[in-house]
């Protein structure tokens, strides 16, 4: 085995440690930052994400509140909540649990949001600033998929990315993220003919399609990073979509699962969540002072 692993929970340790000391700051400022997570019908799916969320928000120093709501709720009553939430001065940030059932329209539930407690950077103008490269709230997984790769010793201007998955909550956002770095970036999906010509010619590899096994050592030019964001349960355990053993023999750099990417993404929520707050406790003076 020759690559490096990388240790996500450290590097999440670090962004909690900065995001605590944050939340305290504005906490005696009188705006102690606070998440409402909000799931629909089975909640198996988000379960693990949302019981370490819960578990990081007290390391972080941010209330977090669970909400579930039964399948049965409607598109209008769940927008109907959120405009509670958005008008609710207490509440600084919004997250909405995927998958939904499928008679709620993500997109459409996530535009009713307010942009300033987006802290998962997925409302249309959160999406925009990352076309404009201004990062307020940047989505999560994303943000911390390429805030791994920026921690190793590779130099971003001019560096050859692939990216395999181009979902709007992953992979399409990592692609942007990476061109403003100064990056070449390839992005492949399920039409792409041949993947492995693409991930061969790269010298980092993302990957988030949630199939176990569908990037294997071959499929790697030597030395090359490879970011994996799958999760994927199989047999009780949790997996990636790498094969793990065989892109480790010819990866430079990898990033486990569980450990890896996993950890990265719930303290960049964390930290979104304390930055919303922040944004909207300017807002709330800017708007004060100028009342009087
Ligand atoms: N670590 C973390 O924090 C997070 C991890 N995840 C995990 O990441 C994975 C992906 O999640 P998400 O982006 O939401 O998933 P989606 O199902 O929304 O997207 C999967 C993507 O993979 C593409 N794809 C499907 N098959 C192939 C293939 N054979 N080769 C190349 N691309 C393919 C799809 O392309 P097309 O649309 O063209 O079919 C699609 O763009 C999952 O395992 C999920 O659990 C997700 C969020 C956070
Ligand atoms: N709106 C929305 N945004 C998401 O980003 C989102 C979502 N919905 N729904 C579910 C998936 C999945 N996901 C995970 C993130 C981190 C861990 C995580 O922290 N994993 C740890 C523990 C794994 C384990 O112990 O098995 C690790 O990788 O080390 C897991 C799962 C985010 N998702």
């Amino acid at each position: 085995m020759s690559a490096t692993i990388i240790d996500g929970k450290a590097l999440a340790q670090v962004k909690l440690d900065e995001t605590y000391a944050e939340a305290q700051r504005l906490s005696e400022a009188g705006w102690a930052p606070r998440l409402v997570s909000i799931s629909v019908g089975d909640v198996a799916a988000a379960e693990l994400y949302v019981r370490n969320q819960k578990k990081y928000a007290e390391k972080a120093g941010v209330a977090f509140e669970v909400r579930n709501y039964p399948e049965t709720i409607s598109l209008e009553q769940l927008q109907g909540v959120l405009a509670g939430l958005n008008a609710d001065p207490r509440v600084n940030g919004i997250i909405i649990q995927r998958p939904l059932p499928a008679h709620i329209p993500v997109k459409v539930l996530q535009k009713a949001v307010h942009p300033l407690k987006d802290v998962e950077g997925m409302h249309p103008s959160s999406i925009g600033n990352i076309v404009y490269n201004e990062l307020e709230l940047g989505p999560c997984t994303a943000v911390a998929a390429v805030e791994i790769l920026k921690s190793l010793p590779l130099q971003t201007e001019g560096l050859n990315v692939c990216v395999i998955g181009h979902s709007e909550i992953v992979g399409k956002p990592i692609a942007f993220l990476m061109m403003g770095l100064g990056a070449t970036v390839t992005v492949c999906h399920h039409m792409t003919r041949q993947v492995s010509v693409h991930s061969r010619a790269a010298d980092a590899v993302f990957v988030a399609v949630g199939k176990p096994g569908l990037v294997h050592g071959e499929m790697l030019k030597p030395g090359a990073a490879l970011i994996d964001i799958g999760i994927n349960r199989v047999e009780g355990r949790t997996v990636g979509d790498a094969d793990f053993d065989s892109c480790a023999e010819v990866a430079g750099w990898i990033t486990p699962v569980p450990g890896g990417v996993g950890p990265v993404t719930v303290s960049t929520l964390m930290n979104n969540a304390v930055r919303a707050t922040r944004m909207q406790m300017d807002h709330y003076r800017t708007t004060f002072a100028a009342a009087e």
